[in-house]
């Protein structure tokens, strides 16, 4: 084992559909390194959100294994998994889950209370590069949809992850925004070492991404 953050070894997953058997992914091996970026594509319905999905944790795997920071996941309880995603997990998923009541800042910096860190100038670089400064104190319900995707990706990049997991994370924005998000992405990876896994449909955004994983009938093609 090399010094991968996301290793998947001879990983499968399916879901019952009625009475039968629907494979999404079919004996899939991939390694993702420190600082690797990868822009992940494929047809609708062809996994891409299920593989983020068990990267995250949030679907589990029965055949297969998957190794984070080079810990085998198999025998993780929920604590592991929590305290991975806290310290070194940021995610930008298609729903933004945000926290409703609370303004920007404070949705940013609740998610760095949750780890037991403070406000740093790097929030407010996000903040500003992001085109939030104006927007900051309001409450984020008020905000656009585009609006909240940067407050999305503000609050998954405010702790510096390790690994970044986004799905589609400039689909709501224009293409000057999508841009200016995709510079950012590329700095944080070069500066903070952290890897990338980005779903896009988009091939000016892939172009960012060192790499490119497509993903169809179970399979991934490099
Ligand atoms: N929890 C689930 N239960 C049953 N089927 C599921 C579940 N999650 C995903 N699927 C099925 O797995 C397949 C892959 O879905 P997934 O959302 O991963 O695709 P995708 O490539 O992300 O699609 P899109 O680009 O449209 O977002 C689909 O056929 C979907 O219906």
């Amino acid at each position: 084992m090399g010094s991968e953050i996301v290793w998947l070894s001879r990983v499968s997953k399916g879901f019952n559909d009625g009475d039968k058997y629907h494979q999404v992914l079919d004996d899939i091996n991939l390694r993702l390194g420190t600082a690797d970026t990868v822009a992940l594509t494929g047809p609708s319905g062809s996994g891409k959100s299920t593989l983020l999905n068990i990267i995250g944790g949030f679907e589990f795997i029965k055949q297969g294994q998957l190794y984070l920071n080079s810990s085998n996941t198999s025998s993780w309880q929920d604590k592991q998994w929590s305290q991975f995603r806290r310290q070194h997990l940021g995610m930008v998923f298609q729903q933004f889950n945000l926290l409703t009541p609370l303004n920007v800042k404070d949705n940013i910096a609740f998610s760095l209370r949750l780890n037991q860190q403070q406000w740093t100038p790097w929030c407010d670089y996000l903040i500003e590069q992001l085109g939030l400064e104006e927007v900051k104190h309001r409450s984020v319900e008020t905000l656009s949809g585009g609006q909240q995707q940067r407050v999305a990706i503000a609050r998954a990049l405010a702790h510096k992850p390790k690994l970044l997991l986004a799905d589609e994370p400039t689909g709501n924005l224009d293409e000057k925004a999508g841009q200016q998000v995709m510079t950012l992405l590329t700095l944080l990876a070069r500066e903070s070492n952290t890897a990338i896994l980005m779903v896009t449909h988009s091939s000016e955004c892939a172009a960012f991404m060192k790499r490119r994983w497509h993903l169809e009938k179970g399979k991934i093609h490099e």
